[in-house]
């Protein structure tokens, strides 16, 4: 989760890092890349994953709240995808779902997993003593992260990228409105509690410490490397905002 200093001259790649570059200037679903057969396959694949996870949560099963980790995790991917589509189009391709996320996302999922098996066969007791207060707790954090993630995409519309950008576009404008008015990274913020209430939610107590230290690692690594670069783009005008917001992750100022 390492993020590379600006001075070493950082390159961001991704398994779409390719296609990003080359799909910014092109209208979406025209091309290869969002060919039917693709989108059809990556849809199917999100509405599998909620499927599933609805099935485990409302059919009674040991792995009840995995389920809804699971379905959180396919609104999450598809909401990314779509609220690009709508307020971010030139942007728009498949990478915008996120998935795959890198290898450190798909072994975290593989914990909870593994955690939630391990907890619900062979210490059923423990998992029915989490407190019914902590999964609320965890389903609150889900919502607020979520809704947190969501509305800051919409309103930074075209400003927003799922990559950090190196280089000032024209039309990149500082966004200091709605959510930005008291989150200079709301998006990160939902982010950060949506990923520790997916783990109270399922009751998986090493999980959520692991999710936690993870989470926050990654974004006191990016968000000084992020704003060393906003400052370079917009000078004073982010200084005095930076001034004036905060982030919402414990211990990051
Ligand atoms: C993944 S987005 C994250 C945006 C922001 N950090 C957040 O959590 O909502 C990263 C891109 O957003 C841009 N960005 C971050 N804050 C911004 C702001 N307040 N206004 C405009 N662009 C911003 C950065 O230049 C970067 O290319």
């Amino acid at each position: 989760m390492a993020v590379p200093r600006p001075s070493a001259a950082p390159r961001q790649t991704s398994p779409f890092g390719a296609t990003m570059q080359r799909d910014f200037a092109r209208p979406r679903l025209l091309d290869g890349t969002h060919s039917p057969h693709n989108i059809a396959l990556y849809a199917f694949g999100v509405g599998g994953v909620a499927g599933l996870g609805l099935a485990l949560a409302f059919l009674g099963t040991t792995l009840q709240w995995f389920g809804l980790y699971l379905v959180a995790l396919a609104v999450f991917h598809f909401f990314e995808y779509e609220v690009t589509a709508l307020y971010n189009a030139p942007k728009l391709n498949l990478g915008s779902f996120l998935i795959p996320h890198g290898p450190e996302y798909v072994a975290a999922t593989i914990a909870s997993l593994v955690e939630s098996l391990v907890v619900g066969f062979l210490f059923p007791s423990w998992a029915q003593s989490w407190p019914l207060l902590l999964r609320f707790v965890g389903l609150a954090l889900v919502l607020v992260g979520q809704s947190a993630r969501s509305l800051a995409m919409i309103q930074a519309g075209t400003n927003f990228s799922h990559l950090i950008e190196h280089y000032k576009r024209l039309n990149h404008e500082l966004v200091t409105t709605g959510v930005y008015s008291y989150l200079r990274h709301p998006s990160y913020f939902g982010y950060f509690w949506w990923g520790v209430g997916t783990q109270l939610l399922c009751g998986n107590l090493v999980c959520a410490f692991a999710y936690a230290g993870a989470l926050w690692y990654f974004f006191r690594e990016r968000i000084p490397y992020e704003e060393e670069l906003l400052v370079k783009f917009f000078e004073t005008e982010y200084v005095t905002y930076r001034a004036r917001t905060k982030v919402g992750i414990p211990f990051i100022r």
